[in-house]
């Protein structure tokens, strides 16, 4: 495996019993990108990153971790938050991050020294030297997630990271994620809030049912659909419905729809000489989001975004 890729991982398969939890996905990861794993609760994420780490084993695939097809050989340049969360109640924030790094083979002394200076950037240096059981749950996540990162691994995975954080911490997140990345780390994340990959990733896998919908970059993806058009008539007249395309859906006085293969010249010709005129058009590519209703559907997302807003809600 040259260089440029950190992972490669092909066609990997996993059954609990009769269940096929993961069926046959593909992940390519580049050196030095933000990748994110998407998918529904259940899609197959979780168990797509335990095997992509070597916690467990593929029934069938092929994975090649930092140059090695023994990714528990490398797990020393590897940062993991795994999906349930927790740390020692007892501990303080600064130790228990020392003592997550210790765990990956870096010295105590250097380890209270790089916590300081994690909380500090991440905004929570106010937090150093309280105990875990002190701090809110969404804190005590992102303590976890320092730990996770304190001996600067080459290699980040984070399963579900902003999951039970608030705004404020989302957002603390993501410009660790970045800063991780402008540090020179790959960072692997999943995730079922579409926002958040849209921001950060370079690149994404999309995964649901076990299957893997869709793998390359976010432009590749967002090309995968035709552009959409916005348009706003002058008037609110239902019966230009009938002079816009067939799927055209309307949202608060405009209409969505993707541009006719053959243009829209003609179509607004026909708007302007019907009276309607144009108030508004934009044209634009279409979001990550509209991909992903198109390729898992409406349904999947719906209930992926209630659950989303359900854990900031909480
Ligand atoms: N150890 C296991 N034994 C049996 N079934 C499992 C096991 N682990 C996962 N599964 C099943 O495999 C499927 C994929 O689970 P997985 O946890 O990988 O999905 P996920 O995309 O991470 O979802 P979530 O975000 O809800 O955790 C689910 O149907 C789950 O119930």
């Amino acid at each position: 495996m040259a260089d440029q890729w950190a992972l490669v991982a092909t066609e990997l398969v996993k059954n609990f019993g009769s269940k096929c939890a993961v069926d046959g996905v593909d992940i390519r990861v580049p050196t030095g990108c933000i990748y994110g794993v998407l998918g529904p609760n259940g899609a197959g994420k979780t168990t797509t990153l335990r095997m992509l780490l070597g916690i467990i084993d593929p029934d069938s695939g092929h994975r090649e971790l930092l140059g090695t097809t023994r990714p528990r050989s490398v797990s020393h340049r590897i940062g993991y938050l795994p999906e349930e969360r927790g740390l020692y109640s007892n501990m303080k924030a600064r130790e228990a991050i020392a003592f997550m790094g210790a765990l990956r083979g870096l010295p105590w002394a250097e380890g209270r020294k790089r916590a300081e200076i994690l909380l500090e950037n991440a905004g929570l240096g106010f937090a150093t030297h309280d105990k875990i059981k002190k701090l809110s749950k969404g804190m005590s996540q992102f303590v976890q997630l320092l730990g996770s990162i304190v001996h600067q691994p080459e290699f980040i995975v984070l399963d579900e990271p902003f999951s039970g954080l608030d705004p404020v911490n989302q957002g603390r997140l993501e410009k660790l994620i970045l800063g991780e990345r402008d540090r020179g780390a790959t960072v692997l994340f999943s995730t079922h809030i579409m926002a958040h990959a849209e921001r950060l990733c370079d690149r994404l896998a999309i995964i649901a049912g076990g299957k893997l919908r869709y793998e390359g970059s976010v432009d590749e993806a967002r090309a995968t659909l035709p552009m959409q058009a916005h348009y706003t008539p002058r008037d609110n007249d239902p019966a230009l419905a009938a002079l816009l395309p067939a799927d055209a859906v309307r949202e608060n006085g405009s209409w969505r729809f993707p541009v006719p293969e053959s243009g829209m010249e003609a179509m607004l010709g026909t708007l302007l000489e019907s009276g309607h005129g144009i108030a508004g058009l934009s044209i634009e590519r279409p979001s990550l989001h509209e991909v992903f209703v198109a390729l898992v559907g409406e349904k999947a997302v719906e209930e992926m975004e209630a659950d989303a807003g359900e854990e900031i809600a909480a």
